[in-house]
């Protein structure tokens, strides 16, 4: 048991928030071979949990104890794990009382938010194909899964494809690599809502750009749900756009131009697509990830303030760079995975600024916590110059 501790201890010391703890445990585990999958199954959990309790008891002073003790008494099988997140959710916690200091979008609570931030999200994945029959073969495996309804407003969802279970199920095992993608139930939600409502104005997309697309999880969605349309996806990192390459060979999907674009860097938009119109473009900012820190507990942890003033001054450019680029009658869609104002309500607000043909539908945070899932933000323009 000792070792465990050692191991914890050693990543608790020398972590300090950057690359992503997933990376950086896998990078810690390959340099220290003679942990077993047991083993590293069970540092990873304890180090999760101190990034989860921390914020919860000052800094996370009480929280190593708690997890050492824990580890002596219950050796590494973990039912202590259950229990320390139990008892973290009933502790009051002392930033939620101090009233939390950065604006939170309408809708969101301080408190239900935080807490949500000391359980373990679900896994969702959107099937691709024949949804009763993927239910039905993993509920064989006694993979406890259900339909979760998605778009928005809420009233508005529908139980489609979007399937939500226990973290950790092992799909990978049960499914084809084509027949579903993992993603979160508020990343569907964001899509979902804007073709919806796209929909209810009788409007089919036919050129559309994914500023900001990453490795591609809305442009695939869109894919998927859209008749053909010409799509051009574009973000900083050519890395990232090998990834959505791969992926789109992965699920047969065709119709893709790429392009390496800074989107804060005016004359390099204009150069880059040299004066066309798209009548759709997303896009899916960098933010703080606030909406998903569930996930990532150490981004919370490590979260400074100042951080937010660098996300802002990337967030507006890139969006309005893009709108340039929106055909009369087109429609915009911001997306934040954001729970700040700074980041949503603040963008919108000056994307609307002196764009008097601009036209604001939706704007709302999509709330993910009672259903396990990240909270986003998603803002639908559309631009009614002739
Ligand atoms: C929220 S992620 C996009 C997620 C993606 N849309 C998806 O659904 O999987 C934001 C992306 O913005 C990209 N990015 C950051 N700064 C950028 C910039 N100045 N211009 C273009 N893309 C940028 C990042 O590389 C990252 O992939």
């Amino acid at each position: 048991m000792q070792f465990l501790l050692f191991h914890i201890e050693s990543v608790l010391t020398t972590y300090k928030g950057n690359p992503p703890l997933s990376v950086f445990l896998k990078a810690y585990f390959r340099q220290h071979p003679k942990l077993g999958s047991r083993d590293r199954k069970a540092i990873s959990e304890a180090v999760y949990i101190y990034y989860r309790c921390a914020s919860a008891w000052d800094n996370g002073a009480p929280v190593l104890p708690v997890i050492k003790t824990g580890m002596q008494l219950c050796g590494s099988d973990n039912p202590f794990l259950d229990r320390v997140l139990q008892g973290v959710a009933a502790a009051p916690v002392p930033i939620v009382e101090a009233g939390f200091p950065v604006p939170l979008s309408a809708g969101m609570s301080a408190g239900g938010w935080l807490a949500s931030l000391r359980r373990q999200p679900r896994l969702f994945i959107r099937v691709r194909k024949q949804v009763d029959k993927v239910m039905v073969l993993l509920q064989q495996s006694d993979i406890d899964c259900h339909k979760e309804a998605t778009g928005w407003p809420a009233g508005q969802e529908r139980a489609d494809d979007c399937l939500s279970l226990k973290n950790g199920a092992p799909v990978d095992r049960l499914l084809e690599e084509e027949d579903y993608v993992v993603q979160d139930w508020a990343s569907q939600a964001s899509i979902q809502g804007a073709l919806d409502l796209m929909r209810q104005a009788g409007f089919v997309p036919q050129q559309v750009w994914d500023v900001c697309s990453g490795a591609g999880g809305k442009s695939i969605l869109l894919k998927d749900k859209l008749p053909a349309f010409r799509l051009l996806v574009s973000d900083i990192r050519e890395s990232i756009l090998h990834n959505l390459k791969m992926r789109f060979r992965k699920y047969h999907l065709s119709g893709l131009e790429m392009k390496v674009i800074d989107n804060t860097a005016t004359q390099q938009v204009a150069a880059a697509l040299e004066g066309r119109l798209f009548d759709t473009i997303i896009c899916d900012v960098p933010c703080s990830g606030s909406g998903t820190w569930a996930r990532t507990p150490e981004q919370f942890h490590f979260f400074e303030m100042e951080q937010l003033q660098k996300f802002a001054a990337l967030q507006y450019p890139i969006a309005a760079n893009a709108l340039s680029c929106l055909a009369p009658g087109g429609f915009f869609v911001y997306i934040t995975c954001s729970v700040f104002v700074a980041e949503n309500e603040a963008v919108v607000q000056r994307l609307m600024e002196g764009r008097p043909g601009l036209q604001l539908l939706h704007s709302g945070i999509i709330d993910g916590i009672s259903r396990g899932a990240d909270c986003m933000f998603v803002a639908v323009f559309r631009n009614q110059l002739p």
